[in-house]
């Protein structure tokens, strides 16, 4: 069975900086993955060498057997840690440039999880709330009908209610043919929405598994494994 996402000996460097150190990682389909690691262990490097907006690196990535690039673009929803709406389109505008940027982008399916996150579509970007716009966002990367969706901390500006909402959405339209990469620093409150967990530390990944398999083995939760690992 192909994996959705293989990284092998993953290196890559700013300059002297060795981001990432031989990282290796593999996810099959059907998996939704916590990336956690401290502050610059190396997850937003990992995401951007994988969505391919970051290019000079050793090792081999590949997404559904193809090295990152235009091909890969079509198969993968990106959400960056940063805002990315521009901030004079209307929601509704934001959603026919989706629309018109993915052929697998479902228009029904947006307008639904706008509506059952409490947003109004005729609103500009512009006067929304940070929470508000990261909601708008997570709608319009679900959207898609990809094989993998990389999330660099989604969750971030949004409250502990919306958040469940969003939580529940992604469960909800969670497609056992796709895979998730979702990177965060909320464990807590976001690991009952992961299968597996990958803790990336000094630019490796340091500890791989399920979320049932590695609270088992270590007889603590995924919080405390963390700290015990990375200190
Ligand atoms: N453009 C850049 N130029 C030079 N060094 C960089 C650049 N981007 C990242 N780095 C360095 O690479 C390392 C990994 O950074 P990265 O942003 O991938 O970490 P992170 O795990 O996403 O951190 P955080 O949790 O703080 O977002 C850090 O040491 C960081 O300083």
């Amino acid at each position: 069975m192909e994996n959705v996402l293989e990284c092998s000996n993953l290196t890559k460097r700013y300059g002297k900086k060795v981001a990432l150190d031989n990282l290796n990682l593999t996810l099959p389909k059907g998996r939704i993955v916590g990336l956690l690691g401290p502050n610059g262990a190396g997850k937003t490097t990992l995401m951007k060498l994988i969505v391919s907006l970051l290019r000079d690196y050793r090792g081999s990535i590949t997404v559904c057997g193809r090295r990152p690039g235009l091909d890969t673009k079509k198969i993968v929803s990106y959400l960056p840690d940063r805002e990315f709406l521009y901030p004079w389109m209307t929601i509704e505008e934001c959603i026919s440039f989706f629309r018109n940027s993915f052929a697998d982008f479902q228009l029904d399916m947006a307008y639904a999880m706008i509506e059952e996150l409490g947003l109004d579509p005729k609103e500009k970007v512009k006067n929304l709330s940070k929470g508000m716009q990261e909601r708008v966002s997570i709608s319009l990367v679900f959207a898609r009908k990809a094989k993998l969706y990389v999330l660099d901390e989604p969750l971030a500006a949004v409250d502990p209610s919306t958040r469940d909402k969003i939580m529940r959405i992604i469960l909800d339209h969670f497609d056992p043919e796709s895979s998730i990469l979702l990177s965060t620093h909320l464990i807590h409150d976001v690991e009952s929405l992961f299968t597996d967990i990958a803790i990336v530390n000094e630019g490796r990944v340091q500890l791989y598994g399920g979320i049932g398999e590695l609270q088992r083995d270590y007889g603590m939760p995924i919080e405390e494994i963390f700290k015990q690992l990375v200190g």
